[in-house]
């Protein structure tokens, strides 16, 4: 592809962990940033809009600009000056890979715009180094739900079949958890009982997503890896699990690092999770945002 003068990118939102795949496992919602890359002689100009558009930075410190930079580092070149065009639809530090769309966001621009220099799998690992963990950035960049792995060098990424009967319902409170907070209270040992555990869990979560099973997605939504430990910094957490399974959900887990909790059901019960996880929040007078979300199955566009 040859250079060109403008691209635009959108990026969705993505739910990492489910469960018991800490750092590994995440997937792609249809929830989207939009990001404009314009060049421009007159310098680096960033505007924003849509949630929350006001706590997005407008200088060099942005991260989907710094994710551009990163891009023209790696190519060896000096970066274009632009004008950058952000339309917010994830909300910030709340669980749902806004950080991911951003880094993803930045890396993919700045490639359509150099004409595709590099290929997508090391626009990935590139992601990755940025973020520090693949869940999001793997997902956010290709769509559907990933697993990814690797020995140290190269990442093995696998794609996880998700039954179409399988609905997620995200409660985005009105309160944020930075994921550095977050990673800050996880501990630096595990016990060999919790790492089988884990293991265990996340072979039955890959099944029952394949499947649709529910027995197994109902045991498989457990963790002892980061969500004991987690559960803390966010009010509600048992109120709302409860809620969930009680309307019917096969269990309900941290996306991400939090606030946001995510709920799997099937379509026969998800209006009812959606309302349950809703009300239990209400009564700890913490105002949310709960639906259902399908799967985005493309990851990033560009255009
Ligand atoms: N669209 C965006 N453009 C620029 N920076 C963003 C964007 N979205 C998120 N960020 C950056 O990522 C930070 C949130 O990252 P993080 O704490 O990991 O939360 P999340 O769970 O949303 O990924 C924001 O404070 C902001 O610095
Ligand atoms: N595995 C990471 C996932 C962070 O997801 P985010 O959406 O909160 O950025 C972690 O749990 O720390």
């Amino acid at each position: 592809m040859s250079v060109v003068s403008a691209i635009t990118v959108t990026v969705p939102a993505t739910t990492a962990n489910l469960g018991p795949g800490f750092d590994c496992i995440g997937a792609a919602l249809k929830l989207y940033n939009e990001f404009k890359f314009t060049r421009q002689e007159s310098g680096l100009s960033i505007h924003v809009t849509g949630t929350e558009a006001e706590r997005v930075q407008t200088d060099e410190s942005n991260l989907l600009y710094q994710a551009f930079v990163k891009f023209y580092q790696y190519i060896k070149q000096t970066p274009p000056t632009v004008k950058i065009e952000i339309k917010l639809g994830v909300p910030l530090a709340r669980g749902l890979g806004s950080s991911a769309t951003a880094i993803v966001g930045g890396l993919v621009a700045a490639n359509q715009l150099e004409g595709t220099p590099i290929s997508q799998s090391h626009v990935m690992e590139l992601a990755i180094a940025m973020e520090g963990h693949p869940d999001n950035v793997v997902p956010a960049l290709l769509g559907g739900c990933r697993l990814a792995a690797t020995s140290g060098a190269a990442w093995e990424i696998c794609d996880v079949p998700w039954h179409q009967d399988v609905v997620p319902v995200i409660a985005i409170p009105n309160f944020e958890l930075s994921t550095s907070e977050a990673r800050r209270v996880l501990p630096t040992e595990v016990s060999r009982a919790d790492a089988i555990f884990n293991t265990a869990h996340l072979g039955l979560l890959l099944r029952g997503l394949e499947t649709g099973n529910g027995q197994w997605l109902k045991t498989a939504l457990q963790d002892r890896l980061h969500q004991p430990y987690r559960k803390a910094l966010i009010p509600g957490y048992d109120a709302l699990n409860i809620a969930a399974v009680s309307a019917g959900a096969y269990g309900m887990v941290i996306s991400g690092a939090g606030p946001t909790l995510l709920a799997l059901t099937d379509k026969l019960h998800s209006e009812a999770v959606e309302a349950a996880m809703l009300a239990a929040w209400q009564e700890k007078g913490i105002t949310a945002e709960v639906r259902s979300l399908s799967l985005d199955t493309q990851g990033a566009k560009s255009f």
